[in-house]
């Protein structure tokens, strides 16, 4: 599929997105992100992807979301890179495992456990999923200068929402549970869905791609008896890829 064609799943062709991209899980994310760009425009809606286009600094910039979970994911990002896009920053939610991970705080990903099945399918297991080291560096500038409780370092990628979140139910619980108590000892920030793939599909395609999360909430903390909130308000990781997208484009311009 070339790029003036309308690529197969997003529905968008080159001229509809900017170099910059930020990547929601949530479609319904995108608005309030594009809400943050000069002169926001509506491009796209189909199946989990929606897409938005505006500017920031004068660059253009676009938001589209990518479902839940690697497939769509790097589906999302293989058309938007077909298209133009080469910088790409995770906008998402996840759940705390380190304790001193706390609903409301900022995780930036430094890295992904690829216990995922999308990563497999763009390099053997022994490759690191790792963030791009620019989008990471803009992303905790962008952190430091907002002033949010943030953390960096690894976080954990799986399919299953409900395996992280009810492993002993699951017939392969051995694994699950035995997994887990080792993400926890390795010192896991948090889980989320995404990042392993998307990490290293942009190797596979020579792009960058780095990641920001809002924490839910940890159920290491339930499960310790420690204080514990559920906070759904997403703004703070989006002004953190709002800001790091900023620091790139300025930086970009340097180069
Ligand atoms: O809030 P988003 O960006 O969708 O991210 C997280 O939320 C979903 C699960 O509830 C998964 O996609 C996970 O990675
Ligand atoms: O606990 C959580 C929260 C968000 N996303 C996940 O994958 N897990």
């Amino acid at each position: 599929m070339h790029e003036h064609e309308l690529q197969f799943h997003i529905k968008c062709r080159e001229g509809d997105v900017g170099r910059y991209v930020l990547l929601p899980g949530d479609p319904g994310r995108c608005e309030f992100i594009a809400s943050f760009f000069d002169n926001p425009v509506k491009v796209q809606s189909n199946r989990e992807y929606t897409t938005y286009t505006g500017t920031l600094l004068g660059e253009k910039v676009s938001v589209c979301s990518t479902g839940i979970g690697g497939p769509s994911a790097v589906i999302a990002m293989e058309e938007l890179t077909k298209i133009g896009a080469d910088t790409f920053v995770r906008v998402g939610t996840c759940g705390g495992i380190k304790l001193d991970v706390k609903s409301g705080d900022v995780v930036i990903a430094t890295g992904a456990i690829r216990m995922e099945g999308a990563s497999r399918e763009y390099a053997p297991i022994e490759f690191p999923a790792v963030a791009d080291y620019e989008v990471l560096t803009a992303l905790v500038e962008g952190a430091k200068a907002l002033g949010h409780t943030w953390h960096a370092g690894v976080v954990q990628c799986k399919d299953s929402f409900y395996g992280q979140h009810d492993p002993a139910r699951m017939p392969v619980s051995y694994e699950l549970q035995n997994k887990w108590e080792a993400w926890k000892r390795l010192g896991t920030l948090s889980s989320e869905m995404e990042s392993a793939a998307l990490f290293t599909c942009a190797a596979a395609l020579g792009v960058r791609c780095g990641s920001a999360f809002h924490v839910i909430w940890n159920q290491e903390r339930d499960a310790a008896g420690l204080p514990q909130d559920e906070s759904h308000d997403v703004s703070s990781a989006v002004r953190v890829g709002i800001e790091a997208v900023k620091r790139l484009i300025e930086s970009d311009r340097q180069k």
